[in-house]
């Protein structure tokens, strides 16, 4: 039979549409097959992938946390320094190796001093904060925040902080009294939102009086582990551009937040009320106030030795710090990222701490034993001076945030093109470079049976044996944690409290085996942290 074109069924543009999509197919997949040979053709070791979805398919899916992820990347890589991956049609570097990753926090910082993150000050005020910006206007306000976070600052607040610590116990003494089983993670996020309130705000939040408090809600709103958040991360970490269309933090959050701030200043403004809090720090600055004069050893570039190096106002970083204009939205975007980044990093710590002294009683014990020790040293009382003499307690967060570190991977992007040191492979401008801290941490070369919670790996000894940047909670370099100190204080002081009043054992609803929640954007266990609480004393 013959069979001409006019038998078909199909017209003519149908056909040619038709010709115009295989043959768009077919270029796409020629792209995509050339695309998936990045590292090979730069000589970075990668692995087999998903035809579709590069190496993130559990990610993408929500079956694994952004940390479980990475470190699941960070064992398959080995035993290479590095590696390349996509993050869907994105290619991203995995650092593996600590020297390396010395190299790229600290001694070659100015070739990685970015993060890449979407900034919009016009549509999204709060989004132009010390986590996301990048470049010289991340410099200047990093050096122009500094001295909110100096030792001194940290003493000063140590009575605020105390305060809140003392309500936090009060709050479960009938619970305690009771034997009741308590969801712990939620009731020390209230604390640590206390606090920050105090400290940074001058506000007192009430989250543990007021269980409507309005700054408790909107941090939620902020963490809530929803689908919604869970999507933006996603998408944002492939393809930012659409991830960012949905906006972080909600309309709602943002507003409460910038009339917040705004109501604050103004208050401080038409009383001429001072007080020595972050709040106050940013009015000064915004007024353009000589701020600069107790620097505490930071400086902006990294130095040989891996340390952050040393500068102050005599040799001119108070000068590259004076033309920023810190007008009241970047304001309100300082005081927003210090008080989310704040209180959910030292929350997780706190919950995740009780989890395992719950789960390990024999280390709950001997953090007991010395905080009573310390204490009946210093006339019972906590203080500043007691809490940095708790050597164990300062062991047991370090541990905790080793299993548990709240943000899972520090991630870079290369600003200037980068030679690997001792190999030819280079690495372009712009290309995305994650460390995997959740890898590194669990990873038995430098943590021997990695699951088991032991804060003697943090003895002078036990660190001496393995490479510092194996253990990363905080970042290192100029971009670390600005509020390094901050978080230790709140963590160890809260912690002490409690441990001083109660005893936390497991109960039914106890996780034996932490599972990460896949939706959260801090690490966080799902199904929350419930304890039994009893009173020691
Ligand atoms: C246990 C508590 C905390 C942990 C584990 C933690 C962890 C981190 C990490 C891993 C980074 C990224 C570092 C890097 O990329 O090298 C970071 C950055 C940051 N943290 Fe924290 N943090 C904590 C507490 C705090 C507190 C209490 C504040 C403020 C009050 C704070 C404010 C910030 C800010 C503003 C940045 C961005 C710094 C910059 O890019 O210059 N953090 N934090």
């Amino acid at each position: 039979m013959e069979l001409s074109l006019s038998a078909l069924p199909l017209s003519p543009w149908a056909l040619a549409w038709g010709a115009l999509l295989v043959a768009l197919s077919a270029a796409a997949a020629g792209v995509w097959a050339w695309q998936a040979t990045f590292w090979q053709r730069r000589g970075v070791p990668t692995l087999p992938m998903d035809p579709l979805l590069g190496h993130s398919r559990d990610r993408l899916l929500l079956r694994v946390s952004a940390g479980e992820q990475f470190a699941r990347l960070y064992r398959r890589l080995a035993p290479h320094p590095f590696g390349g991956v996509f993050q869907f049609l994105r290619p991203t570097f995995v650092v593996r190796d600590p020297e390396l990753i010395k190299q790229i926090m600290v001694k070659d910082f100015s070739h990685f001093e970015e993060r890449g993150l979407f900034v919009n000050e016009k549509t999204n005020p709060l989004s132009a904060h010390l986590f996301s910006l990048d470049g010289p206007r991340w410099r200047k306000l990093r050096v122009k925040l500094t001295p909110t976070f100096t030792s001194g600052k940290m003493k000063m607040m140590f009575g605020l902080m105390h305060g809140c610590a003392l309500e936090l116990c009060a709050f479960l003494r009938d619970a305690a009294r009771r034997r009741h089983v308590v969801e712990m993670k939620d009731v020390v996020a209230k604390f640590t939102t206390d606090v920050i309130g105090t400290c940074a705000f001058g506000l007192q939040f009430n989250s543990l009086a007021d269980p409507d408090s309005e700054f408790r809600r909107m941090g939620k709103a902020v963490f809530e582990p929803t689908l919604l958040l869970a999507i933006r991360q996603v998408v944002g970490t492939f393809i930012p551009q659409i991830g960012n269309l949905i906006k972080f933090p909600p309309k709602n959050v943002s507003d409460f937040f910038l009339g917040a701030v705004k109501e604050t200043v103004d208050f401080r403004e038409k009383n001429n009320i001072k007080r020595n809090d972050f709040m106050q720090l940013l009015i000064e600055l915004r007024n353009k106030a000589e701020l600069l004069d107790d620097y505490e050893n930071t400086e902006l570039t990294g130095t040989q030795n891996g340390s952050v190096k040393v500068n102050n106002t005599q040799n001119g970083t108070s000068k590259d710090s004076d033309d920023l204009e810190l007008t009241d939205s970047l304001l309100a975007a300082q005081a927003f990222v210090f008080f989310v980044a704040g209180y959910e990093t030292s929350a997780t710590t706190m919950g995740f701490a009780l989890h395992e002294l719950a789960m390990n009683l024999d280390v709950q014990d001997k953090l007991q034993a010395e905080i009573d020790s310390v204490l009946s040293e210093h006339n019972g009382e906590f203080s500043y001076e007691s809490i940095q003499k708790m050597s164990y307690l300062h062991k047991v967060v370090e541990e905790t945030l080793r299993k548990y570190p709240p943000l899972p991977n520090h991630f870079r992007r290369c600003t200037v093109p980068y030679t690997i040191p001792g190999t030819k492979v280079r690495l372009e401008k712009g290309t995305r470079v994650f460390i995997p801290i959740l890898g590194l941490q669990m990873d038995p070369a430098y943590f021997p049976h990695p699951h088991k919670f032991d804060p003697e790996r943090f003895s002078e000894e036990n660190k001496a044996t393995r490479p510092r940047f194996a253990y990363l909670p905080f970042g290192e370099g100029p971009r670390n944690c600005i509020g390094m100190r901050f978080g230790q204080l709140q963590t160890k002081l809260g912690l002490a409290v409690l441990l001083h009043s109660y005893r936390f054992t497991p109960c039914d609803q106890t996780l034996r085996q932490v599972r990460f929640e896949p939706k959260a954007f801090f690490t966080a266990s799902r199904g929350g942290n419930w304890l039994r609480l009893t009173a020691r004393h």
